[in-house]
């Protein structure tokens, strides 16, 4: 699917797409993929925009994780190298939200 959107978007307008892997049995449902498991998907998406747009593009753009982040893994799905941040649902009404924004920057 993800091939069907890609060829529609111009080389110039990666810089304002953000794409989000979300495992649809994730969500809302406290159950995490491990950081191993999305870290996977992530890299196979990116390689997947190097090899349908170019390498520049695949390194830039934002490949963001959703599906039960919580203050408590947070951290460990922020270290992953192609995990460039998160779509937080339920832990967006709650005080570890702001752990959550702030996984990245420790
Ligand atoms: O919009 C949010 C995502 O669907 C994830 O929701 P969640 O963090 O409650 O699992």
């Amino acid at each position: 699917m993800i091939d069907f959107f890609l060829e529609k978007i111009a080389n110039d307008q990666y810089n304002r797409v953000v794409i989000a892997y979300e495992p649809v049995w994730a969500i809302g449902t406290g159950k995490v993929a491990t950081p191993q498991q999305a870290q996977e998907v992530h890299k196979h998406l990116r390689k997947f925009i190097e090899q349908n747009a170019n390498a520049e593009i695949a390194k830039n753009i934002r490949i963001i994780y959703g599906g039960s982040v919580s203050g408590s893994n947070c951290k460990e799905l922020a270290q992953q190298p192609d995990i460039d941040g998160f779509l937080v649902g339920g832990a967006s009404l709650k005080p570890e939200f702001e752990q959550i924004c702030k996984s990245r920057q420790d």
